[in-house]
């Protein structure tokens, strides 16, 4: 037999909806224990599982997997960024974006089956202000809907768009300056979106595009937001379309600056990281091993 790959599983025990589904007993029962050879750990506070993962890539660890939703796999993929060990994910979480973009299916025992048969790839990963993300960060709305809904009990994608809804009529747009690819513009900022992934999760496409292995982020900038514009925006990512040039612009390239005179909000992979009115987006090319279908 040939040797066995170590695998950690890190379950966030607080994300995803409550369940009487008992994921160590699955992983028990449908992980092909002639692979790997696991141990399961459970984070314990915010902050937690990035400290988990780099003892495990650091002590030879192959797979490690987030069991949560986006913010667990982004503290995870963290604590992996630019080591040998692959991340894998078992979703658990509301939106999933980084395992929808990853095409990982979402129920718990097909998930486990990627592990026994899938392969390692390499992916890139994005940077703001020194936060790494692996789907989307953003400044301006959508930062702020993660600020309101990281203060709300209730999670779930109803409360979500509840929420959208309901705060899209009073933010507004502020002036920014943006040095991309070697021009800068003045204009005014609704949102301005960092797409490394294509969706934000929930299959809501912010970058229909995006291709997560070319070293280049999809930026989407919405200047300014009326109803018809926001119907509009709203169908084409929920469609994974391309808005038309009026609602939003799309742009390419592997770094980014803004410059604003108030401060904005931002956010990476939806958790809200404070306010701002200096921004530095990279790409780090490749630099994320990830398991895949
Ligand atoms: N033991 C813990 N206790 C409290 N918070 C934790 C713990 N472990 C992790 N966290 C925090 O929980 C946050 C939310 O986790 P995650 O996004 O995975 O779940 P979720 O919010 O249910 O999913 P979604 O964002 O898809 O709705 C993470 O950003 C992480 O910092």
């Amino acid at each position: 037999m040939s040797k066995r790959l170590h695998i950690r599983f890190i379950i966030n025990p607080t994300s995803g909806p409550k369940s009487r589904v008992n994921v160590a007993a699955r992983i028990e029962q449908h992980l092909d224990h002639r692979k790997y050879k696991y141990e399961i750990v459970y984070t314990e506070r915010a902050g937690h599982a990035p400290e988990l993962a780099q003892e495990a890539a650091e002590s030879g660890c192959e797979v490690v997997v987030a069991v949560g939703g986006d913010g667990t796999v982004n503290e995870v993929a963290r604590g992996l960024l630019h080591s040998e060990t692959a991340l894998a994910i078992l979703p658990k979480g509301s939106g999933n974006g980084l395992a929808r973009h990853l095409k990982l299916p979402l129920g718990l025992e097909a998930a486990i089956r990627v592990l026994n048969q899938g392969h390692i790839t390499t992916i890139d990963t994005g940077n703001i202000n020194g936060h790494p993300f692996f789907t989307t960060a953003g400044i301006g709305f959508d930062a702020y809907i993660s600020s309101v809904f990281a203060g709300n009990t209730k999670r779930g994608l109803q409360t979500y768009v509840e929420l959208v809804m309901k705060e899209v009529r009073n933010y507004k747009h502020l002036p920014v300056k943006a040095s991309i690819n070697g021009n800068t513009m003045d204009t005014d900022c609704f949102v301005m979106a960092f797409a490394n992934a294509a969706q934000y999760g929930n299959n809501a496409y912010i970058a229909p595009m995006a291709d997560i292995q070319d070293g280049l982020l999809d930026v989407c900038l919405v200047r300014k937001i009326d109803l018809v514009k926001a119907l509009h925006l709203s169908y084409c990512m929920l469609t994974k379309q391309l808005a038309n040039a009026d609602s939003a612009e799309y742009f390419k390239t592997d770094h980014i600056s803004v410059q604003t005179e108030e401060a904005m909000m931002y956010h990476a992979d939806g958790e809200f990281l404070g306010e701002s009115k200096a921004f530095e987006v990279k790409m780090l090319p490749l630099s994320l091993k990830v398991l895949v279908p």
